[in-house]
């Protein structure tokens, strides 16, 4: 099979699908390897370091959509990546499609194979594709939230940790799932008083037993969360259903509960936001006020962070570009219910139930 891995064009995503390794395991079952000239330099992997693992370097995207019979991405296809997308060619990355219409009719008419990663799940209902960014992003939810409390930032002047005789801030987690851990584990490692909010009675027994004990697990339900915006000075969202809309968990009307300056990550803004004043932004310009509530709504965390997040997402996700490389498509799919929870569009029909309930598409099992 011919596979592709293109420049990611996202702005400031500093990641690439694929490490030398893996192409040295692709090439080695008989494979080959487009990658384009300067993919890997956002995560500090140098072109020779792929040529001399076995790839074809090629100079344009445009070659790589043409040839390859797989794509292999980090982030969703933007709209110029639309018109290059082929019949019947698989693209395997990130998409999202539920925060996005556009990009759901745009994959629908180009009669692609679309594989998510984020909606892969594995024979213990976990999502392996998405756990090592949403371990990354979690972790780095509490350090942008630090730094954005900072006066200078337009925060409200707290250290996360205090001092003695001054009280530490308050984080709240909404979501309790792999984002939420990672930041409560981290916003306690600071010192913070830390709130993780969770509907899952079972996960909530679970985080209870395994954290530190400044980090208290509630409820999540309407009251709930409205007593901890008012507590709050950084508030995290990390609430996923997957494969649909992030529930909305915040309205705009309940930010007047929170303290100005306070701030708001909202992790979950990839698949739309928990928050209804959230809409996303970029590592470059990450953060806006509404309603005296500083809003980080960056929608490529680990991009940020590209070469530990390059590292932890092909480190995942190469066994499965080798299962489909070797089995081709119908007999990956065939063999692996894991990959069928991937696929959410198949040659201009919805194949996942979340996403076609979002946009009232028809639904194909
Ligand atoms: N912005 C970015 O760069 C990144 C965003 N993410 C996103 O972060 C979000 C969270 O991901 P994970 O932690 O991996 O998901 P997860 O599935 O591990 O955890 C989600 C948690 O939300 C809980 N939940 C659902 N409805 C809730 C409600 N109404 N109230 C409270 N909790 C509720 C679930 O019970 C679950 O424990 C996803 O949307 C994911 O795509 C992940 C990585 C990077
Ligand atoms: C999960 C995701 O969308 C990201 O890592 O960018």
């Amino acid at each position: 099979m011919i596979i592709g891995v293109p420049r990611e064009i996202k702005r400031d995503e500093y990641r690439v699908a694929m490490l030398p390794v893996g192409v040295e395991e692709l090439t080695a079952a008989g494979h080959q390897v487009l990658i384009e000239a300067g993919a890997g330099l956002g995560s500090g992997l140098a072109d020779h370091e792929y040529l001399e693992a076995g790839a074809k370097l090629v100079a344009s995207a445009d070659e790589i959509f043409a040839a390859a019979d797989l794509i292999v991405k980090v982030k969703e296809p933007l709209a110029e990546e639309w018109p290059k997308i082929r019949p019947g060619q698989i693209v395997f990355t990130y998409f999202h499609f539920a925060a996005s219409r556009p990009l759901t009719e745009a994959m629908l008419a180009s009669g692609s194979i679309c594989l998510a990663y984020e909606t892969l799940r594995d024979a213990q209902n976990r999502l392996p594709l998405l756990t090592p960014m949403s371990e990354v992003a979690g972790r780095m939810s509490i350090q942008e939230g630090a730094k954005y409390l900072e006066r200078p930032q337009m925060g409200r002047g707290i250290l996360l940790a205090g001092v003695p005789g001054v009280a530490p801030a308050h984080v709240t987690v909404l979501g309790g799932g792999i984002v939420g851990a990672n930041a409560a584990r981290i916003a306690a490692g600071f010192q913070a008083d830390v709130t993780i909010l969770d509907v899952n009675m079972d996960r909530l027994r679970y985080l209870d037993d395994v954290m530190p004990p400044n980090v208290n697990v509630l409820f999540s339900d309407r009251h709930t969360i409205r007593s901890e915006l008012k507590l709050a000075d950084l508030v995290i969202g990390a609430v996923l259903i997957p494969g649909a809309r992030a529930p909305r968990l915040v309205a705009r009307k309940d930010l007047r509960f929170m303290k100005p300056g306070s701030v708001l990550i909202d992790v979950a803004i990839d698949q739309g936001g928990c928050f209804e004043t959230s809409r996303p932004t970029t590592h470059s310009d990450p953060v806006y006020l509404e309603e005296d509530v500083l809003h980080y709504c960056v929608t490529n965390m680990p991009g940020a962070v590209g070469r530990t997040s390059t590292f932890a997402l092909c480190n995942v996700t190469l066994p499965w570009v080798a299962m489909v490389a070797a089995s081709g498509i119908e007999k990956a799919l065939a063999k692996s219910p894991p990959l069928v929870t991937a696929l959410n569009i198949c040659e201009g029909r919805v194949t996942n139930q979340a996403v076609a309930e979002t946009f009232g598409f028809a639904y194909s099992p």
